[in-house]
């Protein structure tokens, strides 16, 4: 998406997936499942409702457990099964995920909100917390309103709360799971402008959206999912604009109509 932005190919990626299979019971939401995101890429995951998108970014996470295959996020593997716990901790520690409901704790500001886990997980001092959350309300514009509580925001308002918390515990990677969903349309674009910024100043991103343009826009690559497979991937351009699967132009043709 951005010709200054480097995404380091040659180094390790930040994860990858081995053939990962994943079920509900009888129902096949992840199969054989191989994917590999380099540093600095941004990997936007796109498909029908159902398809297995957020399936597959709870399991990078180590928020689902998977049967088969083999996860590895920054050199950590997560096992079927579960992982250990000390590599499920070193995962959730290390990698930020904002969700479609925004998650905040109602009964702490929004300064506390930023600041509970650097100080609970990494042992920071209230002080140190506070300036990082400064920073970072800053960053997603709302410095303004730190001393609130979750209440008092708008929905967007919220969300670019939930992504400065995630970004507090400073993140190889962060996960969003259809981020804008929940919002007012009048509110939607003040959380993807705050992405925006974060994927040009080089952070590694696995993004789950039904927003296609934001999709085309931010992606140094598409991943397109059906049925639990990965059907069709490539640049944005690739992508959308000359679609290889028949399933990846059904698709593309349905939601682009709206
Ligand atoms: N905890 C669960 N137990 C049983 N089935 C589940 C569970 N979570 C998801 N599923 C099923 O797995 C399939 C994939 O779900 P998933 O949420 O990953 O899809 P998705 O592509 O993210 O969909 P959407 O765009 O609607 O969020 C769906 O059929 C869903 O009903």
């Amino acid at each position: 998406m951005n010709d200054d932005k480097q995404i380091q190919r040659d180094a390790p990626p930040i994860v990858r997936l081995d053939k990962v299979n994943k079920h509900f019971g009888e129902l096949h939401v992840m199969r054989d499942i191989d994917l590999s995101v380099a540093p600095g890429e941004v990997v936007v995951i796109i498909g029908a409702s159902g398809s297995g998108k957020s399936t597959l970014i709870r399991c990078v996470n180590g928020l689902e457990p998977f049967q088969s295959g083999r996860i590895e996020v920054d050199g950590k593997t997560l096992a079927p099964h579960g992982a250990s716990g000390k590599s499920l901790q070193a995962v959730r520690t290390e990698v930020g995920m904002v969700f479609q409901q925004f998650n905040l704790f109602p009964h702490l500001s929004i300064r506390d909100n930023v600041t509970l886990a650097p100080r609970k997980v990494r042992g920071w001092s209230r002080r140190q917390a506070n300036t990082t959350a400064e920073r970072l309300l800053e960053r997603v514009g709302i410095s303004d309103q730190a001393d609130k509580y979750p209440s008092q925001l708008s929905g967007g308002q919220q969300q670019r709360v939930a992504l400065a918390r995630a970004l507090a515990m400073e993140p190889r990677l962060m996960l969003f799971d259809e981020p804008t969903s929940a919002l007012d349309p009048e509110m939607i674009g003040e959380v993807l402008d705050a992405m925006r910024e974060l994927a040009k100043d080089g952070m590694t991103m696995m993004i789950v959206t039904h927003e296609m343009g934001f999709a085309r826009e931010v992606a140094d690559r598409v991943v397109f999912v059906h049925g639990g497979e990965i059907v069709e991937q490539g640049t944005p351009e690739a992508v959308f604009d000359d679609p290889q699967n028949e399933r990846t132009r059904a698709f593309l043709s349905r939601v682009l109509k709206h």
